[in-house]
């Protein structure tokens, strides 16, 4: 099947195929071709010109898109998106006063989805979990990791890691897979963490990796959580499987787990909102992809990852969601690069690069996703009439999309 975009009013985010990721001042560039045309070919990109250009003679159909831009869907490279139930009562807590921390502490917050999840049969965790996905889709996204982590004993994350596979196997987008188990300390193991790591790591893990459920590791590197040295432990354990880390790392506290995530050659180390200079210094000339955050930093009034010292250190940076119950309760990737710029001061084409080919790396999807490139997979975004690309983060809350493309086809 061949479909022939004609009369598209910018084509955003053209690259060649060795480019993976953009750093530093790269960020700043996003490359267009004005007044474009663009040809589908079954499930790719198959070339591509400005209009002066456009072949005769093709047989394709065609789809007129005046006044509107085409460019990759986003991609998602860090989110929560199975889970169970919601947990709207914390949010009333914390607007009565109360802190994320303390409602951690009273039992809340990641142990209280835990129970939910726990209780909840896996049909409807995947019916619960496939609405989201379809939503954040039909919101532009083209590619999503999803991790566990609200299991936390060794049935309910692999139940999770099931969905997640389900998802994958049921949806055209790719969907990388993710075992949190290192999530929190359950309530259980409170005076004894160190035999939560050991359930983890010598009993749970080597399932994960027997059933082939998960391609990444992760761990909540965090005061009140898991350690450096936890940390070091986990993914020490996992490489030996192959799984390579994504981690949470710095969220309220900066320990040196940006440090141990490097030095384990972690594919991203996210979250990021208290950074200090051991940690720029570790992410320096490694392959590394920061992951910031800004929804989160939005819905729990906490400190937005520093991107533009991030950036402006020559480090590249991705844009993900991070969609929870807890502390994220949205997968809208238009919000984020519209947070991205307006709290984080990143320019519009730093926000379009974070949320697109660097967020396709931080997913080791960047062979394949993340730009608009011959041979990629055709999965893209059609605006509606905006009156230029800097529209989408500006005019936040609105909806710019007209219609997603995934594999070639509308979704
Ligand atoms: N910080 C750790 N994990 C999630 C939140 C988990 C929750 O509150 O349910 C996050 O990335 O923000
Ligand atoms: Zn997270």
């Amino acid at each position: 099947m061949e479909i022939l975009f004609t009369n598209i009013k910018e084509l955003l985010q053209i690259r060649e195929p060795e480019v993976k990721k953009v750093s530093g001042k790269e960020m700043k560039e996003l490359p267009t071709l004005k007044n474009a045309w663009l040809l589908v070919k079954d499930d790719q990109i198959a070339d591509f010109g400005t209009m002066d250009t456009l072949p005769e003679n093709s047989n394709a159909s065609r789809i007129d898109l005046k006044g509107k831009m085409l460019l990759p869907t986003w991609c998602d490279s860090h989110t929560h998106i199975v889970y169970a139930g919601n947990r709207e009562l914390e949010f009333a807590d914390r607007i009565n006063g109360l802190s994320y921390e303390e409602i951690a502490n009273r039992g809340g917050g990641i142990l209280n989805s835990a129970k939910t999840l726990q209780e909840t049969p896996e049909e409807e965790v995947f019916e619960q979990s496939k609405a989201r996905l379809i939503e954040v889709m039909q919101q532009g996204t083209g590619a999503v990791e999803i991790k566990s982590g609200y299991g936390l004993t060794e049935e309910a994350e692999l139940k999770m890691l099931r969905v997640i596979k389900q998802l994958r196997e049921k949806f055209e987008l790719p969907v990388k897979s993710t075992f949190l188990g290192a999530h929190a300390i359950p309530a259980e193991y409170k005076s004894t963490p160190e035999k939560y790591m050991d359930l983890v790591i010598n009993e749970i893990l080597p399932k994960v990796a027997e059933e082939q459920l998960a391609e990444y590791i992760d761990i909540f590197c965090e005061k009140g959580y898991f350690t450096v040295e936890d940390t070091n432990r986990l993914l020490e354990a996992a490489s030996k499987f192959g799984l390579r880390p994504k981690i949470h790392v710095n969220q309220f506290n900066a320990i040196g787990g940006v440090k141990a995530g490097v030095d384990h050659n972690a594919l991203s180390v996210d979250h990021l909102e208290v950074m200090n200079e051991d940690d720029y210094e570790a992410l320096k000339g490694s392959d590394t992809m920061p992951v910031a955050l800004p929804s989160c930093s939005l819905f729990l009034s906490i400190p937005y990852t520093p991107a533009r010292k991030i950036i402006d250190s020559g480090l590249p940076l991705a844009l993900a969601t991070d969609f929870n119950p807890g502390s994220t309760p949205s997968g809208n990737m238009n919000l984020v690069i519209s947070l991205a710029c307006i709290k984080m001061k990143m320019t519009p084409e730093e926000a379009i690069n974070a949320a697109t080919i660097n967020g396709a790396y931080a997913m080791d999807l960047s062979e394949t996703h993340g730009s608009i490139t011959k041979g990629k997979k055709a999965n893209f975004i059609i605006t509606k009439e905006i009156p230029s690309y800097t529209f989408l983060p500006y005019a936040f809350g609105t909806n710019s999309i007209e219609s997603v493309y995934i594999n070639g086809k509308k979704i």
